[in-house]
């Protein structure tokens, strides 16, 4: 059978996000981190090409996107999904744009969709604005972002400044009429030479609408929210066959790089419920001390089934503040390269429950681990199921990883993803 869905995700969490997604709408998913491999076969209904392209100058991000499209399309994939953040990350110059426009040249698709909303975890577009609960984008926690610090609500605006073609609003009154409207709609920005429609959603029902409206284009933008109205297409209806894991006996741990609002809070949480927790200083490491090495040491002996946490994670201030000693990159790939190997040294001393708190640090400690793909299981919060994952570093029986995305999770997340496997 061949592939219904080809999706190319633009950062680790967001992949499984919409993996997720999918498999709970009814869809076979397979998640792969990175390109596979040319030889590599897959039998899925949608596969999840899992990239870190989020952050990485627009060349390099378009080229890895086109090379994902390329692998998907030998593939057969009837249709292709762009995932992007349901919180649009991305900077002046994209890379949310570039790609898009580089994927719709190389599908022909002459009008694009593009709607981030994901009203589970409370984001909504409202007139191509985007909202994070009731708050409009640049006035939520993202407007500190590391990264990506999100100052315009504006989709349209947003979109435009990154984009040689025309954006244009599919806006909600025309959603609420249904699908048809919807493919009206695009077909008349279509006709005045729009290319990206920015569509409104503020509930699942939406979403389905969108699903249907959608059925036959080449390319879709979105968050992980449009994925639940696309298995209907194909005659597949909402599963949980897709959510079983192997049990992983081991130890258990958390490593947070994200300095997200909900992950500062969660962090705090976990403290404050009694966890043991080691802070990696992002300045010791630019000292050139070896930090992963000494927390490691600390981990030695303290490792069981009473999960530890290993975190950069900090407020906006004090993330401001390294950021103006070392650089926002240098700082980014630092803390990075760090959890990265203390991810790796939990795994080789036996840990094999793990969850990864941040799409950058997931895409640094899933690479650390040399996962190559992944399996997923059952949801924690919405947007984050734990995923079952093969890795030279965790032996023959693998080990289990939820990759939360920032800002996603209830503020008892680090407790609760553990409580679901107990
Ligand atoms: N204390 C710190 N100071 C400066 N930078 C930090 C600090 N802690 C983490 N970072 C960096 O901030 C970035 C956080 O991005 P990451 O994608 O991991 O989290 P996030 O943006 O909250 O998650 P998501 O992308 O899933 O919403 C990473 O590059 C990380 O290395
Ligand atoms: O869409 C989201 O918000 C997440 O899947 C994500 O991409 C965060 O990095």
């Amino acid at each position: 059978m061949s592939m219904l869905l080809g999706c190319i995700a633009d950062d680790f969490t967001g992949a499984t996000d919409l993996a997720n997604n999918l498999a709970r709408a009814g869809m076979r998913v397979v998640q792969t981190i990175g390109l596979p491999g040319q030889d590599t076969a897959v039998d899925a209904d949608a596969v999840v090409v899992a990239l870190k392209s989020r952050t990485v100058e627009p060349d390099a991000a378009v080229a890895q996107s086109l090379a994902a499209l390329r692998w998907l399309r030998a593939r057969g994939a009837g249709q292709i999904y762009f995932k992007v953040c349901s919180t649009f990350d991305s900077t002046e110059r994209g890379n949310i744009g570039p790609v898009a426009e580089a994927l719709a040249d190389a599908l022909g698709a002459d009008i694009v969709p593009v709607c981030p909303a994901f009203p589970e975890n409370q984001r909504t577009v409202f007139q191509g604005h985007l909202f994070v609960g009731d708050l409009l984008l640049s006035d939520s926690s993202m407007r500190h972002h590391p990264l990506t610090p999100m100052t315009d609500a504006s989709l349209v605006r947003v979109l435009q400044r990154q984009c040689r073609g025309r954006v244009g609003l599919v806006d909600h009154a025309v959603v609420r009429r249904g699908a048809e409207a919807v493919r009206a709609r695009m077909q008349a920005l279509r006709d005045e030479g729009v290319r990206f429609g920015v569509v409104d959603a503020v509930a699942n029902d939406d979403l389905m609408t969108m699903g249907r409206a959608f059925a036959r284009l080449p390319l879709l933008v979105a968050g992980s929210g449009v994925a639940i109205g696309l298995p209907q297409n194909h005659g597949l209806v909402p599963s949980t066959a897709a959510t079983e894991l192997p049990r992983v006996p081991g130890a258990r741990a958390i490593v947070s790089g994200s300095c997200s609002a909900a992950s500062n809070a969660q962090v705090v949480d976990f403290i404050q419920r009694g966890g043991q927790a080691f802070a990696v200083d992002p300045l010791r490491i630019a000292a050139g001390e070896d930090v992963a090495g000494a927390v490691l040491a600390w981990a030695e002996g303290r490792l069981s089934a009473q999960p530890l946490l290993f975190y950069a994670t900090a407020e906006p201030e004090a993330v401001r503040s390294v950021q103006a000693r070392l650089g926002v990159e240098a700082a980014g790939t630092l803390v990075e390269g760090t959890l990265s190997a203390i991810a790796r040294g939990l795994v080789e001393r036996g840990v094999r429950q793990l969850v990864v708190a941040g799409g950058e640090t997931s895409g640094a400690c899933v690479q650390a681990l040399q996962v190559a793909r992944m399996r997923v299981g059952p949801q924690i919060d919405p947007g984050v199921p734990w995923c079952h994952a093969p890795s030279p570093a965790a032996g023959a029986q693998g080990l289990l990883l939820a990759l939360k995305s920032g800002n996603f999770g209830t503020v008892d997340f680090f407790t609760k993803a553990f409580g679901l496997l107990a």
